[in-house]
């Protein structure tokens, strides 16, 4: 038999398999007592609409109008989905229930191509030993010192932009237009690496490590509209056993390549870095990350240590989700002052005064004068708040349960329900991006981006690692590195505003589309890519 024949021959036994596999299983996990939209086909639900290119909420916003924070979905192969934006509900799955909500096998398929063995990937035993090494390095205090590192890439940017817009400001326009999401990644790359890594990665300057920024840039482009037989190949996994399921997986697709380009480079980096920066050292006690991942290496006890491999997994996994996050929601930040010059100018005005009060004209701004700085973090949070890089998050119950909710729901057949029970192999779909824009946790315009509702400070509930939000996901598998990238996006916005003025070049507008981190795209021109084209003017007396 040829190898082309074989092929064949295996994708369509495995696919067989699946069919059979998935109508059995779907058929147990019935969440039919739950009401929800109508599902457009029955192999592959509402999965094919959520991986084709659309406006984060195109689809979802009616189904929480009329659903409410817990709804029935239609996932591939007929199975029942759970989505849920319910902040009990939430609260239990991420905080209370520690490992029992797994993140899926499909999924755990996918970002082992992206990042191998690390943080992110691992779960139970492995993913606790893990955290409980790196933690320190991304303490209050390990964290703080950094700002130094990132005012001064801040100020890099600065000089760059203010050179583009001499260089290219038309007569009669306030600036130049510039594509923000072309700078600040490199910026963030930058920033990551000398914090991090004490490693000069060059990405500003355009050195050979941009060649990281170009991958991630078009690193979802295969992501997106994925066909039909690849998305019920990718859901085959959460049913059949690993090693059947990885039948499937012979032949690479353009998503595969692109993801193992990305990793064989990002890990080549990493095993330079580890090289140059941690052979020998790191028995000091120090909590600095490569020092911590040192002593992990070279550690006689496997339990307490980590695997080279293990190792270069946690550098690429946090060189991609130490830069590329924090670039995504500072383009949405400066986004939003654009589209809100009232609200820029009393950012200016409280960054101002600041200076004034403390007497430091120049120098770069304290960690407590930004911590200070009310409406600054207003804008920052409700940004986080308003566009959440990660609108989705996936899990799965490992054993039967009942999960709790705030915000009753009405079953199928009227009934009020004030928890939901669920059995072991569950699929839940946590949105966060539902969950941020709750109205009756955020006020009537939650769909609407106002830095002052956070004016009166008022709680809605606690959930997540920072303010109230579900961005940074909480728990366990909350994001370690929230502290940076608010301590970087606070420099970086306080930087920038006293530069610059953002305004929004005629004729643009900007919209947050999935798949994708962010992914910023123009309105009816999706076909040219993730862009954020702003009108960047110079500010009088700054720089
Ligand atoms: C605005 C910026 C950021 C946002 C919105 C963000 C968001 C998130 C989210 C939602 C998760 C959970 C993912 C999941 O459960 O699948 C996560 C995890 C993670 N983030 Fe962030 N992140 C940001 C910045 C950073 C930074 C600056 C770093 C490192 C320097 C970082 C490193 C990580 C790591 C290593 C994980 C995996 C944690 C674990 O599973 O234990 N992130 N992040």
């Amino acid at each position: 038999m040829s190898l082309v024949l074989l092929l064949v021959y295996l994708h369509l036994l495995g696919l067989a398999g699946a069919i059979l596999a998935l109508v059995i299983r779907a058929k147990r996990k019935s969440l039919k007592f739950l009401q929800g939209p109508p599902s457009p086909s029955l192999l592959l639900g509402h999965e094919s609409e959520f991986n084709s290119v659309r406006k984060v909420g195109s689809l979802e916003d009616n189904w929480f109008n009329e659903y409410g924070t817990a709804f029935r979905t239609a996932g591939c192969y007929g199975e029942d989905i759970l989505m849920l934006s319910d902040p009990r509900g939430l609260q239990h799955i991420f905080h209370k229930s520690a490992y029992r909500y797994p993140k899926p096998k499909d999924i755990n398929n996918i970002t082992l191509k992206l990042f191998g063995p690390g943080l992110v990937v691992v779960g139970g035993e492995t993913h606790h030993r893990q955290r409980k090494l790196l933690n320190p390095a991304f303490s209050a205090a390990q964290t703080k010192p950094f700002a130094e590192v990132f005012a001064s890439c801040a100020t890099s940017l600065a000089r760059k932009w203010q050179d583009e817009i001499v260089a290219k400001k038309a007569p009669g326009q306030p600036g130049t237009i510039i594509d923000t999401v072309r700078w600040l990644p490199n910026m963030a790359l930058d920033a990551l690496g000398e914090s991090l890594f004490e490693y000069e990665f060059g990405a500003l300057e355009g050195t050979r490590i941009s060649v990281l920024c170009d991958i991630i840039r078009d690193l979802f482009i295969d992501s997106r509209n994925v066909n039909e037989f690849r998305l019920l190949r990718q859901a085959a996994y959460r049913f059949l056993p690993t090693s059947i399921a990885r039948l499937l997986d012979i032949k690479k697709t353009k998503q595969d390549k692109r993801f193992a380009h990305w990793l064989k480079t990002s890990r080549g980096i990493a095993d330079e870095l580890v090289k140059s920066k941690t052979e020998g050292s790191g028995t000091d006690g120090r909590n600095d990350f490569m020092s911590i991942l040192s002593r992990a290496l070279y550690v006689n006890v496997p339990e307490k240590g980590m695997s080279p491999s293990e190792a270069l997994s946690q550098m690429a996994t946090v060189i991609f989700a130490g830069h590329e996050t924090t670039a995504s929601t500072l383009s949405w930040i400066f986004y939003e002052v654009a589209m809100h010059p009232k609200e820029q100018e009393i950012l200016f005005k409280e960054i101002k005064s600041v200076r004034e009060q403390t007497g430091n004209a120049n120098e770069p701004l304290l960690v407590k004068d930004l911590e200070g700085m009310a409406h600054l973090n207003r804008v920052i949070r409700e940004t986080l708040r308003f566009h959440p890089i990660v609108p989705d998050l996936f899990r799965e119950a490992d054993v039967d349960d009942v999960i709790p909710l705030d915000n009753p729901v009405v079953d199928a057949s009227g009934s009020v329900l004030t928890q939901v029970p669920v059995v072991k192999g569950q699929r839940v779909h946590a949105s966060i991006y539902g969950y941020n824009r709750n109205k009756e946790l955020w006020g009537e315009d939650a769909d609407q981006w106002n830095p002052n509702r956070f004016t009166n400070n008022k709680k809605p509930t606690t959930l997540g690692m920072f303010g109230n939000l579900m961005t940074f996901s909480g728990g366990v598998r909350g994001c370690i590195g929230w502290r940076f990238a608010i301590l970087e996006m606070q420099v970086v916005l306080a930087t920038l505003i006293e530069s610059f003025v953002f305004s929004i070049p005629e004729g643009v507008e900007v919209e947050q589309v999935r798949p994708g981190l962010g992914s910023p795209m123009r309105k009816g021109r999706w076909a040219e890519g993730t862009q954020m084209p702003l009108m960047v003017a110079l500010r009088a007396g700054g720089l």
